[in-house]
């Protein structure tokens, strides 16, 4: 069995995505980067790479069964097999649930959910293919805040992140005879281009002006600063880690203190 760990972590291009594949390159893992933007993944890959550590770039849909198992294929050609695959790619809709068309739901929930199952069936496959004894294999999905307590205009990407709990809970049930666990992060307000979107169509719905809603979220938040990806990023590494190897179908919120449940 390779001593080197394989991650694939999807929409790793930029934002928390980018900073779980340089935390995880850090730890020791060869990290292939998986986005649908060919630019970002691309850069991040070549950055990484010139500071001494192992990675690859990979273009692709979540949304698309295929293209899952595209990514997975790229770790085993590049590095010889596959330890973990992070489900961490997703968008987010500011509306309200009376304005969401057929297309808007479509949409967020084939990235968000059909997305992450796609993740989970490519992953354990090849997870089953390896011979791996009794070695744990990790599958981690990005969910959030907005999984455990629904947020009013994110009410469909609030319906996404439960989903993405669901099926957290029921692949961990079905994989552990496999030596495979399934565990989700639960970010809470990270300064990232999602937010910056969020923010942006709260002033065109609610008006006020720019930045004001972010700082409005972010005084929820018992620490007193937003989020950043490597906040995000310590969490996952653990749930990539040996030391998480006893854990599974867990979605542990790392918000800095905005919900206590
Ligand atoms: N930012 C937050 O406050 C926050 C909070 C809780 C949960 N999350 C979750 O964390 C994850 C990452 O969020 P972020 O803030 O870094 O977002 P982001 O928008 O900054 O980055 C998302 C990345 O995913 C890629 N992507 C989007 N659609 C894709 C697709 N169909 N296929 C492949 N890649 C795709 C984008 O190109 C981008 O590189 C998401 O699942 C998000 O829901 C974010």
């Amino acid at each position: 069995m390779a001593d080197q760990r394989v991650a694939v972590i999807t929409g790793s291009g930029r934002g928390i995505g980018k900073g779980i594949a340089e935390r995880l390159a850090k730890d020791g893992y060869a990290v292939v980067i998986a986005d649908l933007d060919p630019g970002t993944s691309e850069a991040t890959a070549q950055e990484l790479v010139s500071k001494g550590f192992k990675a690859v770039s990979v273009a692709g849909d979540v949304s698309k069964k295929a293209d899952h198992e595209k990514f997975v294929q790229k770790a085993v050609d590049e590095f010889g097999r596959l330890d973990t695959y992070i489900n961490n790619a997703g968008i987010a809709q500011i509306k309200l649930l009376q304005d969401e068309t057929p297309e808007d739901i479509e949409k967020i929930f084939s990235i968000n959910v059909y997305g992450d199952l796609y993740g989970i069936q490519a992953a354990a496959e090849q997870f089953r293919k390896q011979d791996d004894g009794e070695r744990i294999r990790k599958i981690i999905n990005a969910s959030s805040i907005a999984g455990h307590i629904a947020f009013d205009l994110l009410g469909a990407y609030s319906a996404t992140k439960f989903a993405v709990r669901g099926l957290t809970q029921a692949s961990a049930k079905e994989l552990g005879r496999y030596h495979i666990t399934v565990n989700a992060y639960c970010p809470g307000i990270v300064g990232t281009a999602m937010w910056d979107l969020i923010d942006e169509k709260m002033v065109e719905l609610n008006g006020g002006e720019k930045g004001q809603y972010l700082k409005q979220y972010a005084q929820s938040i018992t620490l007193g600063r937003v989020e950043t990806p490597e906040d995000v990023a310590n969490y996952v590494s653990y749930l990539a880690s040996t030391d998480s190897d006893y854990m599974t179908g867990q979605a542990v919120q790392i918000d800095g203190g905005i919900q206590f449940i």
